[in-house]
């Protein structure tokens, strides 16, 4: 059991308790080091080696606890801050700071409409009814179209004439169930949609996980080193370390293929007029890029995965 006592001196990190992001978040503490043990069925787990709390949020309510400072830290999606800034703007001490793009759970939300009908962008929707697990921007989406359209400006009093319904999950039945004529849900990959026989008519906002703290966060020193550890890992699972040999009058080319997130690093060799290079490449690359370095004469090129990394 925590008292509120128990927490009083401890920074305050929220990560998502289930969904999408949750096994991407336990990853990225792991990585960085953030030693806890949940107990079942509790949400509160405190840090080991660090004056730190993690708090088990659902993703969608983690941007109000940041944004009203309850909590210093937390990780959810981008859409998730949208969908709450539409009804509780920022101030100048309440809402949240975006610290860092984790760069996964990369999504879209799209208004989509069933693939064989007659809905086909976004103002056929106009007066129709649209569900949704994100109202908020769904409401502000359709209030700017309906304004477009009746060559009005936005009025956020004025009365929607787009139906925009709630469910909390499984969107994508909505319209073979005759509940709606459209929906405005995540896609991914697409299958989803595709599954369900709808297809993406429009974008309303792009997201991917963020790191966001809060306006006063209780320890900007630890905010800071957080912060610093996640961001070590995420370009670690972004980049590998390539080396290799290489005559130095070949060596200007070779750096033209590897210049390095700053520059290559080089040694001199033991033989004569050759160096050692060793360098970061961003995986998705390396495969063209140990093609082009042994086209420019490179040899003993070793490619080897990153555990962690502090860089600028
Ligand atoms: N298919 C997806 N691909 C990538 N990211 C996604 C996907 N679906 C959701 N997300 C991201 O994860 C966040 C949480 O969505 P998710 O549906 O997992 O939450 P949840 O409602 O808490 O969980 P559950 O759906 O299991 O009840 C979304 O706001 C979005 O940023
Ligand atoms: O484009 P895709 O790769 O198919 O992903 C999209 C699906 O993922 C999310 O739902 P999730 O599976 O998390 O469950 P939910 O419907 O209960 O929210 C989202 O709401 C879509 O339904």
């Amino acid at each position: 059991m925590f008292s509120s006592n128990s927490l009083n001196d401890r920074l305050l990190f929220a990560v998502p308790k289930k969904g999408r992001l949750h096994q991407a978040c336990l990853d990225l503490l792991s990585g960085s080091d953030i030693q806890f043990h949940r107990h079942s069925r509790l949400d509160i787990a405190l840090v080991k080696n660090h004056p730190l709390a993690l708090v088990f949020l659902p993703a969608a309510d983690i941007p109000t606890f940041v944004g009203e400072g309850r909590v210093d830290l937390g990780i959810t999606g981008r859409d998730q801050v949208a969908e709450h800034e539409c009804v509780v703007p920022p101030t100048a001490t309440t809402g949240v700071e975006e610290v860092l793009d984790l760069e996964f759970g990369k999504c879209k939300l799209q208004v989509q409409t069933p693939v064989q009908g007659t809905l086909t962008k976004p103002e056929d929707l106009i007066g129709k009814n649209v569900v949704t697990s994100f109202t908020n921007l769904t409401e502000q989406y359709f209030r700017k179209l309906e304004a477009e359209q009746s060559g009005e400006a936005v009025n956020s009093e004025a009365k929607l004439k787009t139906k925009i319904k709630y469910v909390g999950g499984s969107v994508e039945a909505a319209c073979a169930l005759g509940v709606a004529d459209g929906i405005v849900d995540l896609v991914e990959s697409g299958e989803t949609m595709r599954a369900a026989g709808l297809t993406a008519i429009a974008t309303v906002v792009e997201s991917s996980a963020i790191l966001i703290k809060s306006k006063h966060p209780k320890d900007p020193k630890l905010v800071d080193l957080i912060a610093a550890r996640i961001k070590g890992v995420i370009t670690a699972q972004k980049y590998v370390l390539c080396t290799y040999n290489i005559e130095r009058s070949k060596l200007p080319e070779a750096r033209k293929i590897t210049p390095g997130r700053r520059a290559p690093t080089t040694s001199a060799l033991e033989e004569q007029g050759w160096v050692a290079v060793s360098v970061m490449v961003l995986i998705k690359e390396i495969a063209v890029v140990m093609d082009k370095l042994t086209e420019a004469g490179a040899c003993d090129i070793l490619v080897t995965k990153i555990a962690n990394s502090r860089t600028l």
